[in-house]
């Protein structure tokens, strides 16, 4: 497969998309966005990948949906071709996705980054929803996942004012899952997609729907999915190889079974 604006390799068992759009910042457009949807779906089909991580530059993971393509649009354009609906294919890929975010993760960008199940961010990080300047508001989910993430006060403070936060802010505030140096971004995302790759994939696929499910569900139907996941997983040989491994004092060799 060829990509213009994204490169796409993979470490071990881990896919790697790094977003390469340098001299727009890493701006998403259509076509940006389309070869994303087609790596991750390339890597789901890929039975030796087990977690993807996308990252952009040192200057930018991503700042926002791509202004110039979206500034000559009618009210109908947006609504009939609906063109974010085309990204959901981050947020409903089934296999783990790291977002290493160094510099601008900004309007769309930081949109993407929550799409992935986690963040770890550079020192360097700047996330924001700036669409309020722009004369919009969020379109790709800064409104919802921002909201959840962070809580009320925070999500207007930045939807409302269209400020930045750094990375430690926003590690503290909950959008971050880990803040390291920028130097250490990818690699320190890369061991963390490929310990997840390492652990039973029915596990590691059920583990993430559930914890989705606490955004979508009320406490109760969450609590019953993740109960009744946890029995069907002692219906695999891995979770026999898993604690059988513990009692031997060996490390687990898991076969995704
Ligand atoms: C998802 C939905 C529905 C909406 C959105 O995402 S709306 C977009 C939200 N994002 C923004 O509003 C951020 C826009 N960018 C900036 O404010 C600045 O570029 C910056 C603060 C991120 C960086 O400023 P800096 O001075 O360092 O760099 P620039 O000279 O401004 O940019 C370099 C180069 O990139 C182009 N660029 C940057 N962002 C975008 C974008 N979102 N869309 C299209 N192009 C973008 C910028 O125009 C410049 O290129 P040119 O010199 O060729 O114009």
């Amino acid at each position: 497969m060829v990509f213009e604006n994204i490169i796409v390799e993979t470490r071990g068992r881990v896919g790697l998309i790094t977003l390469n759009r340098p001299k727009a910042l890493n701006a998403l457009n259509g076509a940006l966005m389309e070869e994303v949807g087609n790596a991750l779906e390339a890597f789901q089909a890929d039975k030796g990948v087990g977690a993807v991580v996308i990252t952009g530059s040192e200057k930018a993971f991503a700042a926002g949906a791509d202004i110039k393509e979206m500034a000559g649009l009618s009210y109908p354009d947006t609504y009939l071709d609906d063109f974010i609906t085309r990204w959901d294919r981050v947020a409903q890929a089934r296999k783990p996705i790291i977002a290493a975010v160094g510099g601008f993760a900004l309007g769309g960008g930081c949109e993407v980054a929550m799409m992935c199940d986690f963040i770890i961010a550079a020192d360097t990080a700047k996330f924001g929803q700036p669409e309020i300047k722009l004369g919009v508001i969020p379109g790709a989910g800064g409104t919802q996942r921002l909201t959840r993430a962070i809580g009320k006060a925070k999500a207007m403070d930045l939807c409302l004012t269209g400020r930045l936060m750094d990375a430690t802010e926003a590690e503290r505030a909950g959008l971050v899952a880990r803040v390291v140096p920028a130097a250490e971004l990818v690699d320190t995302a890369i061991k963390a997609a490929e310990e997840i790759a390492s652990f039973s994939a029915p596990a590691v696929l059920l583990a993430k729907e559930a914890v989705n499910r606490a955004f979508e569900t009320s406490l109760a139907e969450g609590l019953r999915f993740e109960r009744r996941t946890f029995q069907a997983l002692f219906g695999t040989p891995d979770q026999k190889e898993g604690m059988g491994a513990f009692v031997e004092k060996r490390k687990a060799e898991f076969k995704s079974r």
